[in-house]
């Protein structure tokens, strides 16, 4: 029997898959394909680490482990749902719900002081941040809207805030001692274990990472971020932020840079609170606050005092806000800045939202304005820059004649920054930090640092950039578009990519195909021209890129980067199919709680569904896999078309009434078929009793909204009450069972 991994994952997507799973399997079960769900949500990976901890029912297998394992068999086929890459503030938090829940988990040691605890700390680390998609990602990334997605936003095109000339809103990023500004990078010519060291000021060595083995060709890079420039650059940069009365926000990457971007995060909350920080510093050290989590930690744990003291450091909290700038919301209702989570105000998500407004942000009255964001590490910032100098000068996109910008994406193998986090240290001392071959004692790379400087090491195997290159070229032949490789040549590490570009071009047929190199700045501004004259144009970039282009191009031209097909051909055979560019929406369980109304689109399900079929369909020969892609890829353009996406409002089809649309559809399509006989004869019946039974479905399932729901829990909810929750139709529940 052929097998697809559908992943369990959390929130908004997890809810979903509910609703969504029982009618897969239903449909697949027909072609012989058997769906099995895999659990990598947060809860299940953090009781997955500590089964010492728990009775023997309470224990979980290690899913992740066993999908990354999975991901070297040419057989794998992986269905992936976002997942949330936690905070520590979300990561305790399902640590607590768990225990409340009688799992009993070792808490967050905030502080690890003994042995014991640092071991817990570390293996908690393992479930922070970005730690499922490094994982799975073992091949290179390409997503792009489908022609039915871009011409259905075409014909309904989403809103668009407007662009004056006159917008003060602008990046602002460090000129130097940033990451840009201090990066080496080298291609080695041989395999090599390297150590990474700092080499005291008084002559003795501090061994950070003992050894790195790595690979013949692979791309290797030293850089790091000056403490003393990066507050020096927060303090102006708040300065000139007051003086010209826009909101000041902070835009990170904190859960897939996990170790550099708190950090980078911290010093700007400390800078704008330097103050109260000045007076209050010690206190906040001696109750462990560490706000490289975010302010909601330090609002949490100063709950621990003593009601004068609170209130004492509340109010020198606010008398730093009279002299610093208004700060962007999050959440103006309920007070929520963007210095409240590192988590809360992610780049790849929060840049294009504020684009898409005309350039503006929320402000703690609940009013828009112009606004200066905030990217320190300058590396990637200035497209941004050049995406609004366009915007200011052509005025905003048009959805309904605008190009599309499809993505190839080196991300193989923990290509780039996303394979730096155990290799990202924050200076203990002054001294040079170098990377040391451990057999022949060589110094490869070399710099000096600072106390309190961020440094690290990235390293980018040669097989993947390979791959990369094989995949943008196949990418421009199949859908005959010019390909611009985002490179820029005074960027060492890029430097070395374009001599690796160059060199694996030749290795295929090109002829014919408009492939270009351009650095970041100049590739923004060429594809963008294209862009508005309606024109397409592949992006080919590293890592970073890559997770910024796919959701920037997406939020403009479909209003959300959820209706993205997004594909990773594993590099060993197998396939994984991602659903959609987004995450996992946690504002949409707010809704269904409160409301009982999931407004999560599944486009990106349908997608990653069919492509997976069809995959499986060549792979095993399976003919009936095919008829049912087939039939799934008209079924969702029919969706599209009628307009059976769920809607925001609650009443109105949500989640499960789309997802009952799109049985039908799919269920017509398999009826019209004449491939298949068989598959004809058992679908007819069924799209006959969903059709006659339509309305008094769709009633049964905007009737049950409106009121709030229970699902006990929000990282383990109740499995049952929340299938209960998803699946309130028994008419449509016994008309699936009956396939
Ligand atoms: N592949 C992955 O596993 C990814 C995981 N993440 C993780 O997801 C979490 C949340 O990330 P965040 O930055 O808030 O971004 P999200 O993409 O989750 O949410 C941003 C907004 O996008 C809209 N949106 C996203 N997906 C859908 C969908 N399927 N249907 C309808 N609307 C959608 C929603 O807008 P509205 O509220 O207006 O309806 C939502 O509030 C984080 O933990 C992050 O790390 C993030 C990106 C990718
Ligand atoms: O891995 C993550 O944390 C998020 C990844 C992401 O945003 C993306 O793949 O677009
Ligand atoms: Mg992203």
């Amino acid at each position: 029997m052929s097998k697809i991994i559908y992943t369990k994952t959390d929130e908004a997507p997890a809810l979903a898959t509910l609703s969504f799973l029982p009618i897969v399997k239903a449909f697949t079960n027909t072609a012989g394909v058997s769906v099995d769900i895999s659990d990598i949500s947060v809860a299940a990976r953090v009781l997955a680490e500590f089964p010492e901890y728990l009775t023997e029912e309470q224990r979980v297998p290690d899913n992740l482990a066993e999908l990354g394992r999975l991901t070297q068999d040419p057989n794998a086929n992986i269905i992936k749902l976002p997942n949330i890459s936690a905070s520590v503030q979300q990561l305790k938090a399902a640590i607590k719900e768990l225990q409340s829940k009688g799992y009993a988990l070792p808490d967050f040691p905030d502080e690890p002081k003994t042995e014991e605890e640092e071991n817990i700390r570390k293996r908690y680390g393992k479930a922070l941040g970005s730690s499922v998609n490094p994982v799975l990602r073992e091949g290179n990334s390409d997503r792009r809207a489908p022609k039915a997605v871009k011409n259905y936003a075409r014909k309904h095109p989403h809103s668009m805030g407007e662009w004056k000339q006159w917008s003060s809103t602008h990046v602002s990023h460090m000129h130097s001692g940033d990451f840009y500004d201090g990066e080496q990078s080298m291609t080695l010519d041989k395999a090599r274990t390297v150590r990474m060291e700092l080499l005291l000021e008084d002559g003795t060595t501090k061994v950070l990472k003992p050894e790195i083995a790595l690979l013949d060709k692979e791309v290797i890079d030293l850089m790091f971020m000056s403490k003393k420039a990066l507050l020096e650059f927060y303090e102006r940069e708040m300065e000139d932020c007051r003086e010209a009365g826009i909101l000041f926000s902070l835009h990170v990457k904190a859960t897939m840079m996990k170790v550099s971007h708190p950090i980078v995060f911290g010093h700007a909350v400390r800078t704008y609170y330097k103050d109260a920080f000045q007076k209050h510093g010690a206190l906040f050290d001696e109750l462990g606050i560490n706000v490289n989590n975010g302010m909601a930690s330090l609002y949490d744990k100063i709950k621990e005092l003593p009601t004068s003291l609170q209130e004492e450091i509340e109010r020198d909290l606010h008398a730093c806000q009279v002299h610093r700038p208004r700060l962007a919301m999050v959440d103006s209702s309920k007070g929520i800045t963007n210095f409240h989570s590192p988590s809360d105000v992610i780049v790849d998500a929060s840049m294009p939202a504020m684009i898409r407004s005309g350039g503006k942000m929320w402000g703690a009255d609940g009013k828009m304005y112009d606004c200066k964001a905030v990217m320190p590490e300058s590396t990637f910032a200035r497209i941004y820059q050049e995406m609004i100098n366009f915007c200011k000068w052509h005025g905003n996109f048009d959805p309904t004649t605008m190009g599309t910008v499809p993505n190839v994406g080196l991300m193989a193998q923990k290509a780039e920054e996303y394979g730096s986090h155990d290799k990202t240290f924050e200076s203990s001392d002054a001294g040079i930090a170098r990377i040391v071959d451990v057999d022949t004692g060589e110094v490869l790379m070399e710099q000096a640092v600072e106390k309190g400087d961020i440094w690290r090491m990235c390293q980018t195997k040669d097989a993947p950039i390979q791959d990369w290159v094989k995949l943008a070229v196949r990418r421009a032949r199949e859908s005959d578009t010019p390909v611009v490789f985002w490179l820029d040549p005074y960027r060492p590490h890029e430097n070395e990519l374009i001599k690796k570009v160059k060199m694996y071009l030749k290795d295929h047929d090109t002829d014919g195909l408009h492939i270009e190199i351009m650095s970041q700045v100049r590739a923004m501004r060429y594809t963008l021209e294209r862009v508005a004259r309606g024109l397409d144009t592949i992006s080919a970039t590293g890592n970073i890129l890559r997770d910024y282009l796919t959701d920037l191009f997406p939020i403009l031209e479909l209003g959300t980067s959820a209706k993205m097909l997004s594909v990773v051909p594993l590099m060993k055979g197998g396939g994984l199919f991602e659903t959609g560019a987004g995450g996992s929406a946690p504002k949409h369980v707010e809704q269904l709680v409160e409301e009982n109304h999931l407004r999560w689109d599944s486009l990106g399900e349908f997608l990653a569904l069919t492509e997976s079929l069809e995959h499986l369909a060549k792979n095993d020969n399976n003919a009936k896999a095919q008829v049912l892609a087939d039939a799934l890829d008209k079924a969702t353009e029919k969706l599209l078309i009628n307009n059976k996406s769920p809607s925001r409002k609650t009443g109105e089809i949500d989640n499960r009434g789309s997802h009952f649309y799109l049985a039908m559809y799919w269920a017509e399509e398999l009826a019209a078929q004449d491939k298949d006989s068989e598959l004809k004869a058992q679908f007819t019946p069924l799209a006959e009793q969903l059709q006659r039974d339509e309305a008094a479905i769709i009633k049964e399932l905007n009737d049950a909204q409106g009121k709030s729901v229970d699902i006990k829990g929000y990282y383990l909810a109740d499995e049952k009450l929340a299938e209960q929750v998803m699946r309130p139709s028994t008419s449509f529940n016994e008309a699936i069972a009956s396939l």
